[in-house]
């Protein structure tokens, strides 16, 4: 045998040396969920160790993450029922407790990137992304939704939009109302090849999104599709978009192969609740090790070509590094 591939795994120094991928916490953003009112910490039932927030709660967790490294933060506002909507009105009336945390946020640390969730389900009272009408989900009188709830996010102050709502469209929608309104400099994060998958619950249990009828397959894609996942990053990249997302990420690491190989802008890839609420629950269990299991899925995302990576796990990994 000439050649040998156990070599260049025979001591851990050599192992270092030809390492291919190594995580940092750079490579992260920290979704965290806001609730209004003050001195609140309430767990998310099926995603130990992750909380909802109230404002002044979530302004310690922010400082605290700004030490270990962790720089972005995407934030998700949790919505009483008698707050919600057919047209999720809430998501751009003046001075709702997200735009007012998201401003604060912002003033308190400026060097914090801000990221926001644009889609209509948390202030929705059919609990879809999107306007119902006749069980029918309607593309184009959304995106002015959508566009009322950037230009509010915008004004408060958010860095990075994130539309996470699957319309057509709505891309360049967003990006042209944000141009005309003097809001050159802020990003859109794409949902671009979003799914609908099984592996959303927990996050909708933490916001009490879900959908009250039906489910969300005429806007989200079908898990036995790649093909379409190259239109959707192809329009986004036309319209404008300055990242390209993948979700989820552990099932779609193809997708974010892709998308990696096909497009020249940052693929990020978001590593949603149920794939952290799986390894949460089998290392519970004593089933597998959690941190190992944490890390080698973060690994195989960034290997698989994400330079982003949306995750639960970005304070753990962080406090693991310390
Ligand atoms: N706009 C909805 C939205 N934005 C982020 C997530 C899921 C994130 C996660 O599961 O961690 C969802 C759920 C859904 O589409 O139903
Ligand atoms: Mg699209």
């Amino acid at each position: 045998m000439l050649r040998r591939p156990r070599r260049n795994r025979k001591s851990p120094a050599i192992r270092a040396l030809i390492e291919e991928t190594r995580l940092s916490v750079k490579d992260f953003i920290l979704p965290l969920f806001l609730i209004d009112g003050i001195n609140q910490k309430v767990p998310v039932k099926s995603m130990p160790g992750i909380y909802r927030y109230s404002l002044d709660q979530m302004l310690i967790e922010i400082e605290s993450c700004l030490k270990l490294g962790i720089t972005t933060f995407d934030i998700f506002p949790a919505y009483t029922e008698d707050k919600k909507d057919r047209w999720a009105t809430e998501s751009h009336r003046e001075d709702t407790f997200y735009l007012k945390a998201l401003f604060t946020i912002k003033q308190t640390f400026p060097e914090a990137c801000v990221m926001t969730d644009v889609a209509m389900d948390p202030y929705s009272i059919d609990g879809h992304d999107g306007l119902v009408e006749n069980g029918k989900i309607l593309n184009d009188e959304t995106l002015e939704i959508l566009g009322k709830m950037t230009l509010a996010q915008a004004r408060a102050g958010a860095d990075i939009i994130g539309p996470s709502d699957m319309m057509d469209g709505r891309v360049g929608y967003l990006r042209r109302l944000l141009d005309k309104n003097g809001f050159q400099d802020v990003s859109i994060m794409s949902y671009t090849a979003k799914y609908a998958s099984a592996f959303y619950n927990p996050f909708r249990d933490a916001l009490d999104s879900a959908p009250k009828a039906g489910d969300k397959k005429t806007y989200q894609m079908d898990p036995s599709n790649s093909q379409e996942a190259l239109i959707e990053g192809q329009l986004d990249f036309d319209e404008g978009a300055d990242f390209l997302m993948v979700k989820p990420a552990l099932a779609y690491l193809d997708i974010i192969k892709l998308l990696h190989d096909q497009f020249p802008l940052p693929i990020a890839a978001y590593n949603v609740s149920g794939e952290y609420a799986m390894i949460k629950a089998s290392a519970t269990n004593g089933w597998l090790d959690g941190e190992r299991a944490m890390t080698e899925s973060l690994l195989s995302i960034k290997r698989a070509g994400a330079k982003v990576i949306l995750t639960y796990f970005a304070k753990e990994f962080a406090l693991l590094q310390q």
